[in-house]
């Protein structure tokens, strides 16, 4: 199977049963139009600090889904965290809530999807928490969970229930050049 390019559509045709959908209107934000990995899971108020600790691990074959259900709907993530994902290798950002920095985000070489964008953060109230699982719209999902994503959705499924040459991170989604990270890290820092 290596080299095979499945997208959620494809995903969902051969794997249906064992598959969930959580229901997120998510937008695409990110230079990259389409993302795996297995979910680390951030459950956020407003204030978006943890966020830049977790970005500072390894992402290799993770996916970060970040839950902000604050009703002032703050942006949690920006270029700035974009980018400390790019450098770490990330697969991709999934935020169910807002991003700012949007006319950066969309050079960024990664797959970031959101709910909806704003101009402002808050870095009030109590702070985010790392979970081993957490609900993403009535949808349980559990850290390691396969996450898929792209332009016509999100998937999640659990590794047990799937082919282990899926699960192990071979949906060959189309990875990033590694010319084209450095060239977006340059200009993202004035280098250019
Ligand atoms: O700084 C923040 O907290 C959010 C943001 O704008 C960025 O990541 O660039
Ligand atoms: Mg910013």
């Amino acid at each position: 199977m290596n080299g095979r390019r499945l997208s959620t559509a494809d995903l969902c045709d051969e794997f249906f049963d064992v598959l969930r959908f959580p229901d997120l209107a998510l937008r695409r934000f990110g230079g990259v139009p389409a993302g795996a990995g297995r979910a680390a899971l951030v459950d956020l108020d407003a204030d978006n600090r943890i966020l830049f600790e977790v970005l500072a691990q390894s992402g290799r074959g993770k996916a970060l889904v970040v839950r902000s259900r604050s009703p002032a709907c703050p942006a949690v993530v920006g270029a700035t965290l974009v980018a400390l994902a790019v450098k770490n290798d990330w697969e991709c950002l999934v935020i169910d809530g807002a991003l700012r920095d949007v006319a950066q985000v969309r050079h960024a070489p990664m797959c970031v999807y959101a709910r909806e964008q704003r101009p402002f953060r808050l870095r009030a109230g109590p702070a985010g928490r790392v979970l081993d699982q957490l609900d993403l719209v009535g949808t349980p999902i559990r850290s390691g969970d396969l996450v898929t994503v792209d332009e016509d959705g999100i998937i999640v499924g659990r590794p047990s229930r799937l082919p282990p040459w899926l699960s192990n991170g071979e949906t060959a989604i189309e990875r990033r050049s590694p010319r084209r990270r450095i060239c977006w890290r340059l200009r993202m820092f004035g280098v250019e």
